[in-house]
Formats: C-alpha cells, structure tokens, sequence
C-alpha cells in the first residue's frame, strides 16, 4: 500500500459510519486509529451520557476541541470524528490544516437504521429522533461540505467497499496521474 498519503480525518453525521470505516481504513493503511469520541471517554474515564449529564453538551464539546486539536497533530494516523465537531470553528481548522477530511455522507433514513438501538449517543435519546436528526442535518451538512476534501456516500454500500473507495479517491489526490496507471 503506497506510504506517502496524508493524515485522513473522517466528518459526517451520528451513524455515517465514522468509527466502523475508520477503523478498517487505518488497518488497510497500517495506519494508527483514533476516535475522538473514545478519546473523549477514555480520558474522561466517563462515558458520553454520562459527560453530557453532569457536564452538559458544552463540557463535552471543550473536550472535543482538546482531543481533536491533539491527535491532529500527530503523523499518519486516521481519525474519526464524533457528529458534532464540525460546529466548532477550531476543529474545523485544525482538520483542514493537518490532513485530508473525508465527509461520509448518508440518508437521515439510514441514520435512524443503524441508530436504533444504541444507548450512546445522548441527542437520539428522545421519541422525535427522526425530527432531531433532520434538523442537525441541515444545520451541519453546510459544514460538513465546507470541511471537507472528498465526501463519500456511505448509504449504499457496506463498509469494506466505502474503504476502497477512499483508499482509491486519496491516492488520486496525492499522485493524479495513479488514475492514467494501469
Ligand atoms: N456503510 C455501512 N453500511 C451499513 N452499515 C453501516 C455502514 N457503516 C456503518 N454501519 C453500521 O452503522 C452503525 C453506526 O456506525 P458508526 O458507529 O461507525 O457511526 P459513526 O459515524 O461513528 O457515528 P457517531 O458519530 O455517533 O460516532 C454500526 O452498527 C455500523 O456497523
Ligand atoms: O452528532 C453529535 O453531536 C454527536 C455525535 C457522537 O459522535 C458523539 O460525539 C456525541 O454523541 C455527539
Ligand atoms: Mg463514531
């Protein structure tokens, strides 16, 4: 696997599948994985629901912003990032600058799939989780768009093909002139 591709940073929304693909890219890369969310946990020694709780959204999104601007200042690694860090301007400079984001788009229908069941994510614990899903779409997707290098469609197809994808579309960033090799 050519070696010389920058930082890849994942961006989208709850259930895009930042963490899923993340994970399966940085292994296709030999590449170190982080996710800010479990960073987040990890160092908090507390789980979201719990630092949403007692911290409330605020307390959580300053320590977004600490663990993203950290690990996106080390060398090639992959990240995902949670849902919401593209609200802040500093995250979005900071992915900007020190890598290659990926915007991993899906359907508010696939969100509401692959979100059922979860426990985690303290925004979608509420019967109007569809309502609440929309409306974050249409706040964020802007700046998703905005953040973004490449944005990938992650509701048709499973995880390994969406990796094959950005493995092929960053390397065509890096050296163009892959997509005239045979
Ligand atoms: N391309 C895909 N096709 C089908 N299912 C997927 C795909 N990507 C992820 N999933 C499934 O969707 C669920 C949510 O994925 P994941 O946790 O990776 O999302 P996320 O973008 O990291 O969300 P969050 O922002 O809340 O951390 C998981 O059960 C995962 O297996
Ligand atoms: O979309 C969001 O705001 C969130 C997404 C998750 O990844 C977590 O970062 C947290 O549940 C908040
Ligand atoms: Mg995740």
């Amino acid at each position: 696997m050519q070696d010389d591709l920058p930082n890849v940073f994942l961006i989208g929304p709850m259930g895009a599948g930042k963490s899923t693909i993340g994970r399966l890219l940085a292994a296709e890369l030999h590449r170190e994985f982080f996710d800010s969310d479990h960073e987040i946990q990890a160092r908090c020694g507390a789980d979201i629901p719990w630092i949403f709780d007692v911290e409330g959204e605020a307390g959580f999104r300053e320590r977004e912003q600490q663990v993203i601007g950290e690990l996106t200042q080390y060398p090639r690694v992959v990240m995902a990032t949670g849902g919401g860090a593209v609200m802040r301007e500093a995250n979005r400079r900071a992915l900007r600058e020190r890598g290659t984001v990926i915007y991993l788009y899906t359907t508010v229908e696939q969100q509401l799939k692959r979100t059922a069941r979860d426990r985690n994510r303290p925004l979608l614990q509420r019967d109007d989780r569809e309502e609440v899903l929309r409306t974050l779409f249409t706040r964020r997707d802007p700046l998703y768009r905005a953040t973004a290098d490449l944005v990938v469609r992650t509701d048709r197809r499973g995880p390994k093909a969406v990796v094959g994808e950005i493995v092929r579309r960053v390397s065509r960033q890096v050296d163009p002139l892959m997509s005239c090799k045979a």
